[in-house]
């Protein structure tokens, strides 16, 4: 990366700043780019070879994702596996994306998503079945697996942790591989190469196995199709009557397998590693879900019947939101309503992390606060400073899924376990494709009362 000339009028650290901060720092990035938009305001420039904008300024967000969405296409973060995905929902682009967008949307639809309750309460259930209190656990670990066992059931039928295990090897394979390429951009070209051949031969074995579990639905007569996101998939329709292509079918099913597991699984390790550091949140939960549920299981009907809960994974998702930044980058110039004159090919970070700490809106940012999402408070969080499911027509597909998933293995654990630090300290956030807990999440296991 060589430093160039940034418009003189937009703030910004120098490049020998940058560094210094982040050898400070020890390498943090998310924590130092906070600190940068403290020093800066809402918008400031990272000196890089392409110009590269951190923005924050609520009015310049909705402008970007909401007014004028066309204007900014997708990079970085959740595309740079693009050879994965393909052309899925989370990396294509207009007329493409709409067209895919207006087909798989029904699939997401309350009433289909509750369907997978019964499965998820089931696979939390017997994914923990032999935790007891003292165990030692990661649960970083273990909130992928279950994770990925979900994603499997609901888009295929397939416990991608058990009898479909070795996709699922090959799938976190493939992310691990596409994670360490976007990390290493100045690896040697030998290097390089070795890991893009791994990662093409990982990606010819998830093809293979994605191609044998289309053609094997599609011999089964419809009326035998299970009730999953693959069946939903194959039988819809384009507005012609045409069906979906297979390699688009393969592109979709892999985009929501890789968009779908990794996220819900972070936000579910940050929210245990919130509530070992405040048993009394935990303290409070039981005592909403003995008062709404008694006996009875979480379904999607109690959603509006726990605010609570809702408040602890929204104040959750603030401090850690598993998607962490959005990537744009300009198509044609544009001033943006903050006045920032934007050229073609400039990169802008719309980032979740630092929007969500701005004290400006969240007064004492850093810390967990659950009564910032009460009904009397969460009306005056305007919806352009937290968003940690994006905004506009890129909005996420699956927030329904994702927020029903997220709750029922909250209560379906939390009811039973309490989850203790193995270490002391502050656990730190790693900047990865979704937010993860550097090195892991160590706990011991406890029973919940
Ligand atoms: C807590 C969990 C989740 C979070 C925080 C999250 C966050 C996001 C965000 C921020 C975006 C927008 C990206 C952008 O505009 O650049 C997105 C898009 C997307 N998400 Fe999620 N997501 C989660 C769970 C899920 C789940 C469970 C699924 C599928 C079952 C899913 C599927 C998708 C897809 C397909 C897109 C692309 C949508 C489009 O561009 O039309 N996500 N997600």
């Amino acid at each position: 990366m060589s430093a160039t000339q940034t418009p003189a009028r937009t703030p910004g650290p120098s490049r020998l700043d940058l560094l210094k901060h982040f050898f400070r720092s020890g390498f943090r990035f998310v924590e130092a780019l906070t600190e940068e938009a403290e020093k800066h305001g809402d918008t400031f420039v990272l000196p890089l070879e392409v110009p590269t904008y951190i923005l924050r300024n609520p009015d310049d967000i909705k402008h970007i994702l909401v007014s004028n969405p066309l204007n900014y296409h997708k990079t970085g973060g959740l595309t740079v596996g693009e050879k994965v995905i393909g052309q899925g929902l989370v990396s294509s682009e207009e007329p493409l994306h709409g067209k895919q967008r207006r087909t798989m949307q029904p699939m997401f639809h309350k009433a289909s998503i509750s369907k997978f309750t019964e499965m998820m309460l089931e696979s939390t259930a017997s994914h923990t079945r032999d935790w007891k209190d003292g165990d030692s656990i990661d649960m970083s670990l273990e909130m992928m697996h279950l994770t990925i066992t979900i994603v499997g059931l609901s888009l295929f039928n397939v416990d991608l942790y058990r009898e479909g295990r070795e996709l699922g090897m090959e799938f976190n394979r493939a992310l691990n591989l596409v994670t360490r390429i976007q990390l290493m951009p100045f690896l040697p070209k030998w290097a390089m190469g070795s890991l893009q051949r791994k990662l093409d031969d990982s990606i010819s074995k998830i093809d293979e196995a994605m191609a044998k579990i289309i053609s094997d639905r599609r011999k089964l007569p419809e009326s035998e199709w299970p009730h999953d996101l693959l069946s939903m998939i194959l039988a819809s329709r384009y507005e012609d009557g045409s069906p979906m292509p297979d390699k688009l079918v393969r592109d979709e099913v892999v985009t929501i397998i890789l968009a779908g597991h990794e996220t819900v699984a972070n936000h579910l390790n940050w929210t245990w590693y919130l509530l070992a550091r405040h048993p009394e949140v935990h303290d409070k939960l039981l005592k909403e879900w003995d008062e709404v549920l008694g006996g009875e299981e979480p379904s999607m009907e109690h959603m509006g019947r726990l605010p609570y809960t809702l408040m602890v994974l929204a104040e959750s998702m603030r401090l850690y939101p598993p998607a962490w930044t959005l990537a744009r980058r300009v198509v044609a110039p544009e001033k943006l309503p903050s006045g920032l004159e934007l050229k073609a090919g400039d990169e802008l970070l719309i980032m979740q992390y630092v929007s969500h700490r701005n004290p400006a809106y969240f007064p004492e940012p850093e810390k967990f606060i659950p009564e910032r999402f009460s009904a009397e408070n969460k009306d005056s969080i305007p919806k352009y400073v937290y968003y940690p499911f994006g905004l506009g027509p890129r909005f996420c597909i699956g927030e329904g899924f994702a927020r029903l998933e997220a709750l029922l293995l909250l209560v379906k654990m939390g009811r039973r376990f309490r989850f203790e630090m193995a270490r002391s300290g502050e656990v730190r956030p790693e900047t990865l494709i979704a937010l993860r807990p550097r090195k892991g999440l160590p706990m011991i296991v406890r029973n919940a009362r």
